[in-house]
């Protein structure tokens, strides 16, 4: 994969015109920006800064000097006819991306993998070339060129659509933990290309071709099996793949940028050359005492700390803000975070996905959810009521659980006399099943378990329930 993240930062790569997703046309275009002659390319820091917490943070080697260069092709959305990128040196190199995906029949089991990344490089994003039909004419809009892009360059490594697909879902996570691109696939914030091939096992890689405008993950994953189908079909019926990346070649097509500086790096405050305000340059250091809790690191924590499965850390760190919910509640409730997890994946979540509602427009705080899981634990509540009760805070918000619990009269029958009295009822109106139950089929003592329930709306413990019919009926 090729992955071009749009780098997230106020202004420019070169230029300081600011970044905004769905501004008026060219309203965000210095004279740089539009290449009027003269102009010169002023390197953004924070752009540099984003590029090496995100090298740090996929374990890249950080080159302490790294270059620029041009890359000429001619379109009409880029106006110098070339694109400022690295391409010999750029500035993070080796890394690698650890991520996971689900196996087995119930999709469970967590299968966990990594891919080489090649190189990440600074380059600018081009303008954007809008079709009137109508007219039948083209439309430049130059907001976005020269926007910082970082451009991820992964190994050849992986081997189907499902795990370039989790591979980008996890970078997703890590650019956003970061902070250094939002990674928001439909807004074009992340683009990314494939680059496919297919080759008998123990033979050299194929001939590739490039699927390139991908705008969701889960079309990334389609449109990768659908091309390595393709090629099978191609090679089977004798045929050749064609390298069909249109553009011309790319080798041919750099040189050495005449108006940038090397970019240099530091390690540490004091390796800064003399004379060089530490305040003005990059300093690997200082990024990576700001490096935030990792995705991976966080499901780790998750799993070490609260005992849940391996399958539920991934669903709390997926859903943004779901992990933040959990870990609230779990701090309100006496409840073991086993039982909270899964009111939060199974109702809340369930809750949550049939609305289509994200997890902060949650009708039921964590709060409130805790209140709830507390009433259950401790028994004045059934489990099954709590269930209800949930439904019900689900469609008003507005009344505490003691109000609902207390209107529907849901209150856990926990006296004893009444339970026997209950119980007594019921067992003088099944002559028959008791006279079943006592010729040894215990089995039959579950019917009237569940006419005490029915009669109580699940009000009973069924523990202390079954052992008030055992006694009478033995
Ligand atoms: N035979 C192959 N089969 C599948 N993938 C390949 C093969 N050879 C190279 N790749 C992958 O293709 C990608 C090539 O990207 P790279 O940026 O190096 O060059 P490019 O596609 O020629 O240039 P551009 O950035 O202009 O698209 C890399 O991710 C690399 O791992
Ligand atoms: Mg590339
Ligand atoms: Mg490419």
């Amino acid at each position: 994969l090729e992955v071009h993240a749009q780098i997230q930062s106020t202004s420019k790569l070169f230029s300081g015109s600011h970044v905004r997703f769905l501004a008026p046309p060219n309203s965000l275009v210095s004279h740089f920006d539009a290449s009027l002659p003269g102009t010169l390319p002023v390197l953004n820091r924070r752009c540099v800064e984003a590029a090496v917490l995100t090298g740090l943070a996929l374990n890249c080697t950080i080159n302490r000097k790294s270059l620029f260069d041009r890359k000429h092709y001619f379109y009409a959305d880029m106006p110098a006819g070339y694109q400022i990128t690295q391409q010999r040196v750029p500035i993070a190199v080796n890394g690698m991306l650890v991520y996971s995906h689900f196996e087995g029949r119930r999709r469970n089991q967590v299968v966990t993998k990594s891919v080489k990344i090649k190189q990440i490089q600074l380059e600018q994003d081009s303008g954007k070339s809008l079709h009137d039909d109508e007219q039948s004419q083209t439309l430049i809009d130059l907001n976005r060129a020269g926007v910082g892009l970082m451009e991820l360059v992964m190994e050849p490594e992986m081997c189907c659509g499902e795990e370039a697909a989790a591979a980008v879902r996890e970078l997703q996570l890590i650019l956003q933990a970061l902070g250094t691109c939002q990674a928001n696939m439909a807004e074009g914030q992340l683009r990314v290309d494939a680059n496919v091939s297919v080759h008998r096992p123990g033979e050299p890689l194929g001939v590739r071709t490039e699927v390139k405008n991908i705008n969701s993950v889960r079309h990334l994953a389609k449109a990768i099996d659908y091309e390595i189908q393709r090629q099978m079909e191609v090679l089977q019926s004798a045929g050749k793949v064609l390298n069909e990346t249109r553009a011309f070649d790319s080798k041919s097509g750099f040189m050495p940028e005449p108006n940038l500086p090397p970019l240099f790096v530091y390690e540490s405050k004091a390796s800064v050359p003399a004379g060089v305000d530490p305040a003005q340059v990059v300093v690997i250091d200082r990024l990576s005492a700001q490096l935030p809790e990792l995705p991976s690191v966080k499901r780790t924590r998750l799993v070490e700390t609260y005992g849940i499965l391996q399958e539920h850390s991934f669903t709390l760190v997926n859903e943004d803000g779901l992990m933040d919910y959990f870990e609230n509640v779990v701090q309100t409730t006496k409840a073991e975070p086993r039982k909270v997890i899964g009111w939060v994946i199974k109702e809340l979540m369930g809750n949550l996905n049939s609305q289509n509602l994200k997890v902060s427009q949650s009708p039921i705080s964590p709060c409130a959810l805790a209140e709830l899981i507390n009433l259950a634990e401790s028994g004045h509540i059934s489990s099954s009521t709590a269930k209800q009760v949930f439904q019900e805070m689900w469609k008003a918000p507005e009344k505490t659980v003691g109000q609902i619990v207390k209107e529907q009269d849901l209150w856990m029958i926990n006296d004893k006399e009444e339970l026997q009295k209950i119980c007594r009822r019921i067992v003088d109106s099944h002559p028959e099943e008791v006279q079943i139950i006592r010729r040894g089929n215990k089995k039959v003592l579950n019917k009237l378990m569940g006419e005490v329930q029915r009669e109580t709306k699940g009000r009973t413990d069924p523990v202390q329930v079954r052992a008030i019919l055992e006694k009478m009926v033995s």
